[in-house]
Order: structure tokens, then C-alpha cells, then sequence
């Protein structure tokens, strides 16, 4: 028995040794922290830290290191944030087999103890959405303009019903759920309640797939089995899928009819379609074929609200830049239409987004990318394979050497800047770049930006030309919220939106 202590001792004991050896030997050791202790178990109370003064510290980190990486603890693991641009122009360019997006997102939110891994590592509906979706986008326009027009007659007041109060953030995902729905699913399917009720119970079971995750780790551990049977997301999953039944054996029949040759079918242009043709040729089943369609839902929906309700809330508290818009606006529309085309053409309304976005800010990282081997960056730092490296996006966004007047909502400052010789197609909202990161950079950057960037042109271009906006209270407007890596609009602040007489 003795003998058997002594053995159990020495090896716990050497065990203990190897692990601060191979922890000391780290190239993660050598970078400076931020918001935490570089020490086994302390890191996991750093990333707590982190999730209440993520912001704070990463302005704080970017500052004093200024262009050199430093590490910042998240409850998932470091996350290495490099911000020098030549740095960042190799992350850009690294193919997914050295940094990959997604392998980041999927330990950063780990959800896979749900979802299964396949729907994370198999990320061809990524090239759908950046190729098929974005050129479809011109055809689908007239579509997504009359669900707004139908969407704002439910959520927006009417004509005569004077200044009503609204709160800018469920407004904004009333009417963008349908919109994109519009686009990923089809009339009528986008305004069906029980439809979009599963999509959101979809979410809300993902959210809470990797919020407990993070804090009880175990759980990625458990088989598939017992992480679906306690969550709503597989149940929402199946009862969409029984939901859309009809619709999914209609789809996989006029595409069976088109391969055939018959010329005279008409497939709907829709994600929903591109979908289908796609899980057809893979076998897929159709609750996997819904799952794709759910979780390109979560990805698009709440992104593209919140940037809706940032923009809401600029304008009530700025009114005075509202006439300069329609200034933009009516001739446009007047002219062609609301088309794709026309949609480009509305430089101050995309300007105005832009910044909005770069001056609330979404998340404060992006550009997330997990080392899938040991990488050395450009600037000889070692990313060891597993760890994350990112871009501290809301420091960035608000560095003044990048923006003048960085800390100043200033709407126009991107439309001025197209307007310089050369300039005409950069500085635009879906344009990425070194100093512009609110969707990514690079080849792994969001293939959906595109499809948002016209889909705000349009919401703000309608909003503005067919209501009067002003902050509840008056004052500036009320503060974003920060929490984990997001910042997330006044959850409950008011906005009162009139409509126009003279609405066109
Ligand atoms: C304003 C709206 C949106 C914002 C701010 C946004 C932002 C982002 C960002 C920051 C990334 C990571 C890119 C990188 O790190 O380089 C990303 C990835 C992605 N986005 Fe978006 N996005 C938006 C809308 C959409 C829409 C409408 C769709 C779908 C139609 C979409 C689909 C995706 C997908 C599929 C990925 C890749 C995720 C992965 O690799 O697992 N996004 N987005």
C-alpha cells in the first residue's frame, strides 16, 4: 500500500513538473497579458475578467503594446491580438489550413456538443452565401423592398397615428427577420409565425449550447446524444423541418424536374433553393438541409438588426443629417428605382452605416483564426496550433491616427472620402480593410456582407424617406452594452418614429 502512495505521489508530482516545463516552454509565455495571469487554472478567472472588461482592455492592451501582440485570456482559452498592419496582412492572406475562422468560432462558442461537428467543418454554404447568394442579390431586391413595405406597415406606426415610441431593437428584428427571410425562404414562409418562432427557439438553444459550455467545459465532452436530448435546438430543428415539409418536397421536385431538362420550370430564387440543389447532390437529409437554413439565420439576423437599430438610434439622436439623406434618396429612387444599382449609388446612406457600425461597434475582436498547426507570423510571433489570434476591432476602429476625430460621429466621413479621385468603389460598407474590420478581412472575411450591406442600404433609405425619428428624452443616445467579446444596442432604450405625410 505504501509502495503504491509513493508510486501515485512521484508521478503526480512529475506529471505536475511536465506540465509547468511544457507551460513555461510555451511560445505564449514570451507574449505580454493583458486582463489576466499567464498561470495554469488563473487564466480561466482572467477570462471571466474579460467578459465584463473585454472592451476596456483591449483599448488598453492596444495602447501601451501599439502595434507589438500581446495575449488576452478569454474563458475558452488566449487569444493572441496582433494589430500591426503587416501582421494582419498575413493573417488576411493564410489559407484555412494554417488560421481557420471557423475552427476559432467553433471553440471560441462551442456549441458542437449539440450540433454536431460536421455542420462546423463542412463549410461549403460559406462560398453559397459569398457566390450564389450575392449575385442573386439584384434579382431578389424587388421581393425584399415589398416584404419592408409590408413589415414597416406592422411594425412602424401609420399614417395619422402621430409620434409612437418604439423600441429600436425589436423593431429592427421585426422587420429585418422578415427581409432576410424573404430572401432565404420565400413568400409566404417569411411570415409565418411559427416559422420564424422555431428559427428563433433555434438560436436561443445555440446561445445556450455555448454560454453553458464555457462555463462548465465538461459538457463538450459528453456524447452527441445527451448534449441534444437537453437542449431546444435539435427539438426546433425537427419540428421546422415537418413545418416545411410540403415546401422541401417541392423544391427537391422542381429540381429533379430541371435536371431532367424540363426548360419551362422555374426554380424560386432563394438560399432555400441554393440549399436544396446543394443537399441533393451531397444526400443530405432535409432537417440537415433546415439546420443550414437555421443556422445561416443566427449568423445573418442578429448582426444585421443590430446594425439596423445602431443606425435607428444615430439617426433619432442626429435628425438634422435625415434631410441631406433625402436629399441622396428621392432622386435616386425617383429616377431608377429601388435597385441594386440605385442602392449603390446612395453613397451618404451606406457612409452613414459604415459609421454607425464603426462608432458603436459590434464585437471588439475579429478576424478570429485558429492555428490548425504551430504558425509563425510575419512578425516571428509563434501562434501554437490550437490557439486563436485575433484584431482588437473596436480599438482599431477608433484609433485617431486611422479615423481623425475618431471618437466624433461624423455620418458622411466615408461618402467624402469616395468622393476623391480613385476612391470611387473603396471606403464602402461591405468593403473590408486594415482599418476596417466590422466584418472580417480577407479571404475567410463574412461572405455575407454583401447581402447585408444592400439589405441596411434599403432599410435605412425606406426609414428615412418614410418617417421622422427623434431620441425619447432627447440627449445624446443611450449607451451601447458590453458583454463577453459584444456590444450590443441599449437593449431598452425608445426611440418615437412618426410617419412622413409627404412619404414616397
Ligand atoms: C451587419 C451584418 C453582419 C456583420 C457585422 C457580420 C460580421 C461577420 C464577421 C466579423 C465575421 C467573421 C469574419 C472574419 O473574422 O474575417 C462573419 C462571418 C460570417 N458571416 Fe457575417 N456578418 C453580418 C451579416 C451576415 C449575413 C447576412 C450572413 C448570411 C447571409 C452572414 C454569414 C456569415 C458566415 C457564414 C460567416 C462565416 C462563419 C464561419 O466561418 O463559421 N453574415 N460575419
Amino acid at each position: 500500500m505504501g509502495a503504491i502512495l509513493t508510486f501515485l505521489f512521484v508521478a503526480t508530482e512529475l506529471l505536475v513538473l511536465l506540465y509547468f516545463v511544457k507551460w513555461k516552454k510555451s511560445p505564449l509565455y514570451k507574449l505580454p497579458t493583458v486582463g489576466g495571469f499567464f498561470f495554469p487554472l488563473l487564466s480561466y478567472l482572467g477570462g471571466l475578467n474579460t467578459l465584463f472588461r473585454g472592451k476596456r482592455l483591449l483599448q488598453y492592451g492596444y495602447r501601451k503594446h501599439r502595434g507589438r501582440p500581446f495575449k488576452i485570456p478569454l474563458l475558452s482559452g488566449w487569444v493572441v491580438v496582433v494589430s500591426n498592419p503587416a501582421v494582419m496582412e498575413d493573417i488576411r492572406t493564410r489559407p484555412q489550413d494554417q488560421l481557420w475562422l471557423t475552427q476559432a468560432l467553433m471553440n471560441a462558442f462551442p456549441s458542437y456538443h449539440v450540433t454536431g461537428k460536421e455542420l462546423w467543418e463542412n463549410t461549403w454554404l460559406h462560398d453559397l452565401i459569398l457566390k450564389d447568394l450575392t449575385r442573386s442579390i439584384g434579382a431578389m431586391l424587388p421581393d425584399l423592398i415589398d416584404e419592408l413595405e409590408v413589415a414597416a406597415q406592422e411594425f412602424l406606426p401609420g399614417d395619422g397615428d402621430g409620434w409612437v415610441s418604439l423600441n429600436p431593437s425589436k423593431a429592427s428584428e421585426d422587420i429585418i427577420v422578415r427581409a432576410i427571410n424573404r430572401g432565404f425562404v420565400g413568400f409566404p414562409t417569411c411570415r409565418n409565425k411559427e416559422y420564424l418562432d422555431l428559427v428563433a427557439q433555434y438560436s436561443h438553444g445555440i446561445v445556450t449550447a455555448w454560454a453553458s459550455a464555457l462555463i462548465f467545459p465538461i459538457l463538450l465532452a459528453l456524447p452527441l446524444s445527451i448534449g441534444r436530448f437537453f437542449n431546444a435546438a435539435p427539438n426546433a430543428a425537427r419540428k421546422c423541418t415537418q413545418l416545411l415539409k410540403p415546401i422541401l418536397t417541392e423544391r427537391r421536385e422542381l429540381l429533379q424536374r430541371k435536371l431532367e431538362g424540363d426548360d419551362t420550370v422555374q426554380v424560386p430564387i432563394d438560399v432555400l433553393q441554393m440549399v436544396v440543389e446543394e443537399g441533393v447532390a451531397r444526400d443530405y437529409s432535409d432537417e440537415r438541409i433546415m439546420i443550414r437554413i437555421m443556422s445561416t439565420n443566427l449568423g445573418a439576423l442578429h448582426t444585421t438588426s443590430m446594425s439596423l437599430t445602431n443606425a435607428l438610434f444615430d439617426l433619432a439622436a442626429h435628425p438634422e443629417y435625415a434631410q441631406p439623406l433625402r436629399d441622396e434618396i428621392a432622386p435616386i429612387v425617383a429616377a431608377e428605382g429601388w435597385t441594386k444599382q440605385a442602392l449603390h449609388r446612395m453613397w451618404k446612406v451606406d457612409s452613414f452605416l459604415k459609421e454607425s457600425h464603426r462608432y458603436n461597434g459590434m464585437g471588439v475582436l475579429s478576424m478570429l483564426r485558429e492555428a490548425m498547426t504551430d504558425v509563425v507570423l510575419i512578425d516571428g510571433t509563434v501562434i501554437p496550433k490550437g490557439t486563436i489570434v485575433g484584431v482588437p476591432t473596436f480599438a482599431i476602429h477608433h484609433d485617431k491616427e486611422k479615423y481623425p476625430d475618431s471618437h466624433t460621429f461624423d455620418p458622411f466621413r466615408f461618402a467624402r472620402l469616395r468622393a476623391q479621385d480613385g476612391n470611387e468603389t473603396k471606403h464602402q460598407l461591405s468593403t473590408t480593410a486594415l482599418d476596417w474590420v466590422g466584418f472580417g478581412h480577407g479571404r475567410q472575411s463574412c461572405p455575407g456582407r454583401f447581402f447585408a450591406a444592400s439589405e441596411l442600404r434599403a432599410v435605412l433609405a425606406y426609414i428615412v424617406m418614410n418617417y421622422d425619428l427623434k431620441l425619447e428624452g432627447g440627449g445624446p443616445r443611450p449607451k451601447n452594452f458590453f458583454f463577453a467579446v459584444g456590444l450590443v444596442p441599449p437593449p431598452s432604450g425608445r426611440i418615437w418614429f412618426r410617419k412622413r405625410e409627404a412619404a414616397s
